[in-house]
């Protein structure tokens, strides 16, 4: 599960975060990555390089900062080493300002990029969108759409699929959007989902999503359509555990420095039920994932049978990231009939999970 050590830093894949002069691309990747407070940005200075930032997490990527005043298409840029390994462009425009040169300059990006990687994919976060009220950001997005495909299409390039995003670090949306960003980048992606899917059916939960701790990002979820709310209350209560387990969680020593630290461990496990008649219920999968759910509170009656599905999905996920390690370090061909993806199958076939109506409370007891 170590993932990120099994790469070479030169060869993760790379996201790079494009747009004009304080738009608001540092406050982004500091927020999302750095755990910075959103009012902390105000006094963040212009970025004057290209800042390389290696995320040190369950997701093995790197992320480029690209600093407004440069220019992308600098004869001094190979682009074709820079764009090889890069799996997204971000494009971050301020909602707050006038944007007519954020977008040309976007088309003329694109113009360029197809050319050197033709798998990238294109996001458009339009962003500071706090200060706008809602009808405003509709008509701002629909404006941006509008003007971004037409420009495409006299580009002869029609077929590129942009996605548009609106985006503040104010809120959840930019945790929301860049959820979306690195799924993009998962190549287990619809396996996750598969599994979320059959966890969610046979345990009654209304809504699953595996998150990655530190970032809060969720790397997948069940394929029921994302309420905000749910995700906000998902997303928070990482924070609740996080914040409980430093207070009061066990003290671990630092290898490295000899310094204690407090972090919750692979058995964190909290519910909380609310007010109406919900219940959150988290697990953490390993040090950088866990699973939060969202279900009624007369599902979780029997709280073994979810212990114990969990215990299944928790076993099928390490499964499935053994077989990308392993492809990974050159142990297993790159195809598709590989012996781990078939044990992989094997364990998303749902008989694996118990169903509520086949099991009772002595196979539980007797099963964990
Ligand atoms: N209202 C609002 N302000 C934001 C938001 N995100 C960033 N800002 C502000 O925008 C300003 C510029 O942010 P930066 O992150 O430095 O912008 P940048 O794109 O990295 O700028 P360069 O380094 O010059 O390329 C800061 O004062 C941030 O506080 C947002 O979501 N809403």
């Amino acid at each position: 599960m170590d993932l990120e050590n099994s790469l070479p830093f030169e060869a993760k894949p790379r996201l790079l975060l494009l747009g004009l002069r304080r738009s608001g691309k540092s406050s982004i990747e500091r927020v999302v990555f750095h755990k910075m407070s959103p009012n902390e940005t105000l006094y963040l200075e212009s970025t004057s390089k290209i800042s390389k930032n290696d995320v040190i997490s369950f997701i093995d990527f790197q992320i480029w900062d690209f600093p407004g005043q440069i220019d992308f298409f600098d004869s001094s840029f190979d682009l074709e080493i820079i764009l090889e390994r890069c799996g997204s462009l971000v494009f971050v425009i301020d909602a707050q300002d006038d944007y007519l040169d954020a977008l040309n300059r976007i088309v003329d990006t694109v113009v360029i990029a197809s050319k050197f990687n033709i798998k990238l994919s294109y996001e458009v976060f339009i962003h500071k969108v706090d200060g706008l009220s809602d009808d405003l950001k509709i008509e701002i997005q629909r404006d941006i759409h509008q003007r971004i495909t037409e420009e495409l299409m006299h580009e002869n390039l029609e077929d590129i699929h942009m996605s548009f995003y609106l985006t503040s670090i104010y809120d959840h949306s930019i945790y929301e959007a860049f959820s979306k960003v690195i799924q993009k980048l998962i190549p287990q992606l619809p396996t996750l989902e598969n599994l979320l899917n059959i966890l969610c059916s046979n345990s009654n939960i209304e809504k699953a999503f595996l998150f990655d701790v530190m970032s809060k990002i969720y790397i997948a979820t069940d394929s029921s359509p994302v309420d905000i709310q749910t995700y906000e209350l998902c997303s928070d209560m990482i924070d609740v555990v996080i914040d409980i387990s430093c207070i009061y969680g066990p003290k671990q020593e630092n290898e490295e420095n000899g310094s204690e630290n407090t972090s919750y461990g692979t058995d964190t496990y909290s519910v909380i039920h609310l007010a109406n008649s919900m219940v959150l219920y988290l697990r953490e999968v390993n040090e950088h994932l866990a699973l939060v759910c969202f279900l009624r509170e007369e599902n979780f009656e029997k709280p073994g049978l979810l212990d114990y599905n969990f215990a299944c999905f928790k076993k099928a996920i390490e499964e499935v990231f053994e077989v990308r390690r392993r492809l990974a370090q050159g142990l297993l061909p790159d195809s598709d009939d590989v012996p781990g993806n078939n044990k992989l199958n094997e364990n998303l076939n749902s008989n694996n999970i118990e169903t509520a109506s086949t099991i009772n409370n002595s196979d539980i007891t007797s099963t964990i």
